[in-house]
This record gives structure tokens, C-alpha cells and sequence, in this order.
């Protein structure tokens, strides 16, 4: 008789990249990488590739509700993350959720803007991310001007700058903050953490790549899985791993040749590196 696995599970709640580089796909495939059972509540369809955002058709706000109540009233959801939310009903539909409690912690990723350029959250939503959502979150991992637009300030355009906004968003909202250095420039892409227990900078080499698709999802996934793992870790903890697995998918998505935007634009990481032979 085979012995029963009590896998740890996370949840996404976010868009589908129908491209497979960022979004749920991207999610799913970070989640399975790390040996994490993953489940997932759509709340918009992108038809997606590696050029960009031709199209968005988002989930109506009850059937988000629907997804959410099937999942959580079965399946004990060990972390959360979550991921774009197209529009104000959407947010708090997750809101909702998110309130009642029962995902575990829950790492949200404040998806405005894809690397490409297209909007994935509606400018009117950005008011509910902030007062509804933010304040009962875990932990939130803006990039550099996903931290700004939350603070209403100017783009951070240095180290220290980064540094100050995600003192601030954490004073602000007492919910640990990560902010992402990928958007400044240097020979290392540094994010940094700010929780009850201090700052901590992750520093790592920059890659020289253009398939960058789906680094900010991968990372939130990978803090979810890595949470989902190790109950009662502290982010500072979770946040050095989970780095690790986002620049080895990074280092690895180099010479995956999936779509024309590899040369052109956005790649995907390769998130299963781990499973492939060498050479
Ligand atoms: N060229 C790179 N080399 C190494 N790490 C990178 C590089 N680009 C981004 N990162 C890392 O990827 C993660 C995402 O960073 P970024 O600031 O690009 O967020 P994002 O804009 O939300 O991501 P994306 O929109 O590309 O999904 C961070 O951990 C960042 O340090
Ligand atoms: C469905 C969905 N969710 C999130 C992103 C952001 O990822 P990126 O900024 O790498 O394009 C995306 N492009 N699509």
C-alpha cells in the first residue's frame, strides 16, 4: 500500500496568461516546482503571448465569489497569492475573502501594468487595492512604480529611494512590504523587505536577459509555495529561497526559445529548469 502525502497547498487568485509565461500559468507551474499542490480562482482571461496584452474579458465578480467559496469550503489552502485584479468589483469580491480568513497568509502582487506596457488593473481600482485590500494582506510586493502609485509619490530612482518607500508603505499599513528592484538599473537587481522584524535586502546578479515575463509573478508564487512549506516562517526567511528558485528560472530561461518575443521582447522564465536534463 503507497503511503499517504499531506502535501501543503497554495492558492492563486489571479489572470490567465494564455502565453503560459506570467499570470496563473506562471503560478501553477513556481507552486509544482517547489512541491506544492496548487489550486487556482481565475478573475480574468488575457489572450496573451510573448509580445503583449491583445485582449482582457474579466470574470464577473460573483463567479470570482463562486470559485473562491468552492476552494476554501473544501480544500485547506495553506497560503495565498494573489495576482491581477482587473477591476474595482474584483477586488472586492477578494477583499471578501480575503477578510473571512481561511487561505493561510497571503502575499498579494499589485499587478497594474505588464511588462509590456498594457494595463491589467483598472486605474479606478487602484483606490480598493489600497484601503481595502492592502491593510489585510500579509504581505504586498510592488514593483518600483506599483510602490509608488500606492504611495502617491514619485518613482523611486535609486537604492535608497526603494528603501524609504517600503519603510513608508509599511508605516503606512503595517503589512510587510517587498519592494522589487528589477525596474532600477546596476549589476545587481536588489528587492527589498521591510517587516515587524527590520529590513532585509536581497541582493542577486542581474541577468542579462530580455525574458523577464512573469518575474514578479514567479517571485509572489514562490513566496506563497515557500510559505505554504514552512507554517510560521517568518518573510525573511521565505524571501531568500524563494529568490533563489525565481533567478535560477531566470538564469535557465535564457535558452528557452518559447514565442518571438524572446528575441524581440518578454520570454518566459523556464519555472521547470529543475526537471530537465543537462546539456
Ligand atoms: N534582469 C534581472 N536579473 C535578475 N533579477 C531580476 C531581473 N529583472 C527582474 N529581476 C527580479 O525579478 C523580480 C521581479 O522584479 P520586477 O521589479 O521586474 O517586478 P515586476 O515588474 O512586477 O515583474 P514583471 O512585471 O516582469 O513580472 C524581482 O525579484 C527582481 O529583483
Ligand atoms: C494574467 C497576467 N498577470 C500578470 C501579468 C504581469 O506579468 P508581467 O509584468 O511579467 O507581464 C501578466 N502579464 N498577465
Amino acid at each position: 500500500m503507497s503511503a499517504r502525502v499531506d502535501v501543503p497547498v497554495a492558492l492563486t487568485i489571479a489572470g490567465s496568461d494564455s502565453g503560459g509565461g506570467a499570470g496563473v500559468q506562471a503560478d501553477l507551474k513556481t507552486f509544482a516546482a517547489h512541491g506544492v499542490f496548487g489550486a487556482s480562482v481565475l478573475t480574468a482571461l488575457t489572450a496573451q503571448n510573448t509580445r503583449g496584452v491583445h485582449g482582457v474579458h474579466v470574470v464577473p465578480a460573483a463567479f470570482v465569489t463562486e470559485q473562491l467559496d468552492a476552494v476554501l469550503s473544501d480544500i485547506a489552502v495553506h497560503a495565498t497569492k494573489i495576482g491581477m485584479l482587473a477591476d474595482a468589483r474584483v477586488v472586492a469580491a477578494v477583499a471578501d475573502a480575503v477578510a473571512g480568513g481561511a487561505g493561510g497568509p497571503v502575499v498579494l502582487d499589485p499587478v497594474m501594468v505588464a511588462t509590456s506596457g498594457d494595463r491589467l488593473l483598472d486605474p479606478a481600482a487602484v483606490a480598493a487595492v489600497r484601503e481595502d485590500l492592502l491593510p489585510i494582506v500579509d504581505l504586498v510586493t510592488p514593483n518600483v512604480p506599483e510602490a509608488a502609485v500606492l504611495l502617491d509619490a514619485a518613482p523611486a530612482t535609486d537604492l535608497d529611494g526603494v528603501r524609504a518607500q517600503a519603510r513608508e508603505l509599511f508605516s503606512r499599513t503595517g503589512t510587510a512590504v517587498l519592494v522589487k528592484g528589477g525596474h532600477l538599473t546596476g549589476p545587481e537587481s536588489v528587492d527589498v523587505l521591510v517587516g515587524p522584524s527590520g529590513e532585509t535586502l536581497l541582493r542577486r546578479p542581474r541577468v542579462g536577459t530580455t525574458a523577464t515575463h512573469g518575474t514578479g509573478c514567479t517571485l509572489s508564487a514562490a513566496l506563497a509555495a515557500q510559505a505554504a512549506l514552512r507554517p510560521g516562517a517568518g518573510w525573511e526567511e521565505l524571501a531568500g529561497p524563494a529568490r533563489d528558485y525565481l533567478q535560477s528560472a531566470l538564469l535557465a530561461g535564457r535558452d528557452l526559445h518559447v514565442g518571438s518575443g524572446h528575441d524581440g521582447s518578454h520570454g518566459p522564465l523556464d519555472h521547470a529548469f529543475a526537471l530537465r536534463e543537462p546539456g
